[in-house]
């Protein structure tokens, strides 16, 4: 297994290579309205301006939704979402719910390929939650710590090379996870089995050892993601899916 190999699939091909060709000044300023909205979500969660500042700055937000509202919407993928897809490349991920620079609703948490001092390949993600993914008091909630170990252990699995959906997934939360401090999330394939691909992952503040999780992943075929992509399509045209 070598770190980043690439997939070689010709529907993910023709996927990477319709992202490369996309005109990068949209792709920033993708990633300048994920940057902002998420700054402006960070900032109204807990936010102590004063209540007429709060009406004027809903006037101002509801301006904006109206105003981007007027285009068409609907997924106008120029990659894909998910760390599993990408084969390493995280290029292609700036919609991901999780690590997308684009997407306002990730942290994000920032991605990397890197090896153990055994020279075992491992995926490193390093984020800092802030006060919109609270669950305990000063915490990240479990939901978030969770995604984020679906997230890199998702890219983790892709380094089989038969990259997967994930079948299970089990998080044990040790400790409380801090808000706010950067965290780091290591992930790696235990061992693989047919289409199973089995994955573990650690989450750590500094030394500690906040939340460890294992995972199951199935191999699937690309036809079947082409499949959801394309049911992904008729929704945005009004469809329902048919899954
Ligand atoms: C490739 C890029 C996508 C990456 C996305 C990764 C991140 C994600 O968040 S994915 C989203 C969340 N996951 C999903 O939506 C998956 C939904 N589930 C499915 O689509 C299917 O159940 C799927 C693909 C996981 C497995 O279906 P299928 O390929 O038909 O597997 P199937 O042939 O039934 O089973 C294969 C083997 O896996 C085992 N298996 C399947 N599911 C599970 C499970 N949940 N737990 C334990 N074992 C399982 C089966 O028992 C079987 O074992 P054996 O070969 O020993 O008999």
């Amino acid at each position: 297994m070598e770190i980043g190999s690439k997939l070689t699939n010709s529907w993910l091909d023709s996927i990477v290579d319709s992202f490369n060709g996309v005109d990068s000044d949209r792709r920033r300023q993708f990633n300048r309205i994920g940057t902002a909205t998420r700054a402006v979500i960070e900032s109204v969660v807990a936010s102590k301006a004063p209540t007429e500042q709060l009406g004027l700055i809903a006037d101002a937000i509801e301006k904006v939704a109206e105003d981007i509202g007027r285009f068409p919407s609907g997924r106008v993928y120029e990659g894909f979402a998910e760390a599993a897809n990408t084969g390493g490349n995280g290029g292609f991920m700036d919609f991901s719910p999780i690590s997308g620079a684009a997407n306002p609703i990730a942290p994000p948490v920032e991605l990397s390929l890197s090896s153990d001092p055994d020279g075992s390949p491992i995926v490193v993600g390093v984020v800092t939650f802030g006060s919109a993914y609270e669950g305990p008091p000063g915490s990240v909630h479990g939901g978030h710590i969770a995604a984020a170990f679906d997230e890199v252990l998702g890219l983790a699995q892709s380094m089989s090379g038969s990259p997967g959906m994930t079948a299970r997934l089990s998080v044990n939360y040790r400790k409380p996870t801090p808000l706010g401090e950067p965290l780091t999330f290591v992930a790696r394939i235990v061992k693989k089995e047919g289409k199973k691909v089995f994955t573990e992952g650690k989450c750590y503040f500094g030394d500690i050892l906040t939340a460890e999780a294992d995972a199951l992943f199935i191999s699937v075929d690309f036809s079947k993601l082409a499949q959801l992509a394309g049911e992904r399509e008729r929704t945005n045209d009004g469809q329902k899916p048919q899954l």
